[in-house]
C-alpha cells in the first residue's frame, strides 16, 4: 500500500463517524444507496417523506439523499419544510431522482439542495459526489470548532457563550423554568503567574475549567471561557436545585484540587471567586441585566474574601 492509500484508508476510518439519510419510496432503491455507502458511513433508509423528516429531526445525520417522486409528500416538499427547520435546516440534501428536465433540476437546487443527481445513475459518480460533500462538511465542522472553542481550556469561547445564552434564555421563557447565570473568576491569579510562571498558569486554568464544568455537567448546565481567567456559566434550575449549594461545591472542587499559591490574598490554594443571579427569564428581562448582577456579585466577593459565592435572585 503507497503513502496516498494509507491516508485515503485513515480517513475512511474516521468516515463511519458520518450518518447518511436516505429516503426513498422504493425499497430496491435505499438498498442499492446502502450498497454504496454502508462499508464507509453509517446508513439510514426509510421510506416516506413524513418519516425521513421525524429521523432528520431525531438523529441530525449529516448529509440527505432524497428522492423527488413519492406519494403524500414529495422530495420538494420536504426539502422546504427541512428548510424551514432551525434544528436541521444546515443539513445538505442531494436530490437522487428520476426527474430529469433542466427545470425540475433547476427547481431542486433552487430549493435549497446542494446537489442534483438523476436516475439512472453511475455507482462511482454518485460516490465521489457524496464523498466531496461530506468532505465540505468535514471541513465546515473543523471550521466552527476553531471558531468557538477556546484551545487552551478546551471550553466553549465567549462566541458560543453569546449564541448559547440566548438559546438557553428563550427556552427558559418557553419552558417557564428559572435560569442562574454567573460568573467564576481566579483568585489573585496575576500573583500566580508572577510567582510560580505563566505556564504553570495556564495548566491552573485548564484545571480549574475542568474543574468547574465536571460539577457544572451534573446539573446540565455549561461554562465557557470568555475572558483570560473569566468563566461565564448558565444552570437551569428546577424547584428541588440548591444553587448555593452547587456553586459551593464548584468553589470546593477547585480547592480539592489542592494547588499551592502562596502569595494569593485568598487562601494557601488557588481559589475562584464566584457571582451569580437567579432569574425566571420573561420577555421583559433582558440578559444584560442578569450578567451585570452577576457581575456585581462578583466584585462583592473580589472586595470581601474571595475563594466564596454571592448570588442575587432576579424578581
Ligand atoms: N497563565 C495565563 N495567565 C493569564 C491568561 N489570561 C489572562 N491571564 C492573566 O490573568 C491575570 C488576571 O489578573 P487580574 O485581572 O489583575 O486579576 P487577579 O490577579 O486574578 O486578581 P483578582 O481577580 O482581584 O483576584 C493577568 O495577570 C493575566 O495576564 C492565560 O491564558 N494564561
Amino acid at each position: 500500500m503507497n503513502e496516498g492509500e494509507d491516508k485515503i484508508g485513515q480517513r475512511r476510518a474516521v468516515d463511519k463517524h458520518f450518518t447518511l439519510l436516505c429516503i426513498d419510496d422504493e425499497s430496491v432503491n435505499l438498498k442499492v444507496l446502502a450498497s454504496i455507502f454502508r462499508d464507509h458511513y453509517k446508513v439510514v433508509a426509510c421510506k416516506s417523506a413524513q418519516h425521513g423528516f421525524d429521523i432528520a429531526l431525531n438523529i441530525l445525520p449529516d448529509l440527505i439523499l432524497l428522492d423527488v417522486l413519492m406519494p403524500e409528500q414529495d422530495g420538494f416538499e420536504l426539502i422546504q419544510r427541512l428548510k424551514l427547520n432551525k434544528k436541521i435546516r444546515h443539513i445538505p440534501v442531494i436530490f437522487i431522482t428520476g426527474l430529469q428536465s433542466t427545470e425540475d433540476e433547476e427547481k431542486g437546487l433552487s430549493l435549497g439542495a446542494c446537489d442534483y443527481i438523476q436516475k439512472p445513475f453511475n455507482y462511482g459518480i454518485v460516490r465521489a459526489r457524496v464523498n466531496t460533500h461530506l468532505e465540505i462538511i468535514r471541513q465546515r465542522k473543523l471550521l466552527e470548532r476553531f471558531a468557538h472553542f477556546d484551545s487552551l481550556t478546551e471550553l466553549p469561547n465567549r462566541r458560543k457563550w453569546e449564541k448559547d445564552i440566548q438559546e438557553q434564555w428563550l427556552f427558559a421563557i418557553e419552558s417557564k423554568q428559572s435560569l442562574a447565570i454567573g460568573i467564576a473568576d481566579v483568585d489573585c491569579f496575576k500573583l500566580y503567574n508572577d510567582t510560580y510562571g505563566h505556564q504553570m498558569g495556564d495548566i491552573v486554568l485548564r484545571k480549574i475549567a475542568n474543574a468547574l464544568r465536571r460539577v457544572l455537567f451534573d446539573y446540565h448546565g455549561d461554562i465557557y471561557r470568555c475572558g483570560g481567567e473569566e468563566f461565564y456559566f448558565y444552570l437551569p434550575l428546577c424547584e428541588t436545585t440548591c444553587i448555593k449549594t452547587i456553586l459551593t461545591q464548584c468553589i470546593e472542587h477547585v480547592g480539592q484540587l489542592n494547588i499551592e499559591h502562596s502569595s494569593s490574598k485568598a487562601c494557601s490554594k488557588v481559589s475562584v471567586s464566584i457571582g451569580a443571579a437567579e432569574v425566571l427569564p420573561t420577555h421583559n428581562t433582558k440578559i444584560e441585566t442578569v450578567i451585570k448582577t452577576a457581575d456585581d456579585k462578583l466584585y462583592q466577593v473580589k472586595n470581601s474574601t474571595r475563594n466564596a459565592v454571592a448570588i442575587e435572585k432576579i424578581a
